[in-house]
């Protein structure tokens, strides 16, 4: 006779976004190492998915797979089980809960789309759910802060203003939809390694500084072509500096008809804005051919941060 279908544990699925900085000013660095920032996010659709399954009191696992899982640390390094132990810890329930998880990478690690931090996010969003902690995205913000300056972002998506060290991020008006396309480098670059080449190279722009005006009345109004003409990072000195190649690759990208281009917070992942989804697609077929990078991929944006599917 068959053997009765028991029920699994309570398993949730999360997807949680990449983002590009359409804005990157930087600031001296403060007391604590970290630069001030005056950032504009945005969510795009490069999605990691994580699988997390209710485990015995204590347990908290995790095995990667896809987009650079093998160079990955899967104990407490990784970002994703370091947000699983303190949601956990933060609750008083380290003893009393426990996590399996799966993540299924889609972002390259080290890339400037902050990836690491979408782990983070998904696994805070799915720990939260299956511990029944009735925490959403907006009560998780405090303790993402503290896990990762990108990590709040990846939490709220959309396009939004970040502050302090990128940790405080305020949801922009905007309208539109935007269509880019992401060129992939064949190796990562640090993000302490740019940000220290950033101060190597001086000067910095005084603070405070301010998001262009121009903008943030090109994403007010969905004037794609006002918006490519105003992306700007400050990161990019210090990314061609420590990967040269990036600067032929921007231009390249240009030449092809992006209607702005620019290094996705420390890089080495550059996006290039498209008017429309076929000149985005034609764009990534004219950018693989030029050889410059590893691969490429094209995108929409703004979408929604950290989500259960
Ligand atoms: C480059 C960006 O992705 C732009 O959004 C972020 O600034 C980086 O965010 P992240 O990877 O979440 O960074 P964190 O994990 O908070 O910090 C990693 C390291 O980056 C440097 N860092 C980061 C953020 C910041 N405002 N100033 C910094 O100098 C510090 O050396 C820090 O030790
Ligand atoms: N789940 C994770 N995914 C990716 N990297 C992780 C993860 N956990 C820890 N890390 C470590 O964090 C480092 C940076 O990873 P990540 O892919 O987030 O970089 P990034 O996209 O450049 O980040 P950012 O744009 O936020 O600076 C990697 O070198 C990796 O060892």
């Amino acid at each position: 006779m068959a053997e009765p279908i028991l029920p699994g544990p309570p398993t949730v699925h999360v997807r949680a976004p990449a983002k590009i900085n359409l804005t990157l000013r930087v600031g001296p660095a403060r007391r604590d190492g970290f630069h001030p920032l005056a950032t504009v996010y945005q969510a795009v659709s490069l999605y990691e998915e994580l699988t997390a399954t209710l485990a015995e009191p204590g347990v908290f696992e995790l095995v990667t797979t896809g987009e650079g899982s093998e160079t990955l640390p899967t104990d407490d390094q990784n970002l994703a089980l370091r947000a699983a132990r303190k949601l956990a810890t933060d609750a008083g329930l380290i003893d009393q809960v426990g996590v399996s998880m799966m993540i299924k990478k889609s972002i390259p690690v080290a890339a400037g789309l902050a990836g690491g931090s979408a782990d983070a996010a998904a696994a805070l969003l799915a720990c939260a759910t299956l511990w029944d902690l009735e925490l959403g995205p907006q009560a998780l913000q405090p303790m993402a802060a503290r896990l990762g300056s990108d990590v709040p972002f990846a939490l709220i998506g959309g396009t939004a203003v970040g502050s302090g060290r990128g940790e405080s991020v305020v949801p922009a008006l905007g309208r539109g939809h935007y269509y880019w396309a992401l060129a992939f480098a064949d190796r990562g670059l640090s993000t302490p390694a740019v940000y220290n080449r950033y101060d190597e190279l001086g000067p910095t722009p005084p603070v405070p500084f301010e998001v262009p005006a121009e903008l943030m009345n090109a994403l007010r109004s969905g004037d794609a072509e006002q918006l490519g003409r105003h992306l700007i990072n400050d990161l990019e000195a210090p990314a061609i500096d420590l990967m040269p190649e990036l600067k032929e690759l921007l231009q390249v990208g240009r030449d092809l008809g992006a209607i702005g281009a620019v290094i996705s917070g420390s890089g080495p992942t550059c996006a290039f804005l498209a008017g429309d989804e076929r000149s985005a697609i034609d764009l990534t077929v004219g950018l693989s051919a030029s050889g410059l990078c590893r691969s490429t991929r094209y995108v929409g944006g703004p979408v929604p941060g950290a989500r259960l599917i």
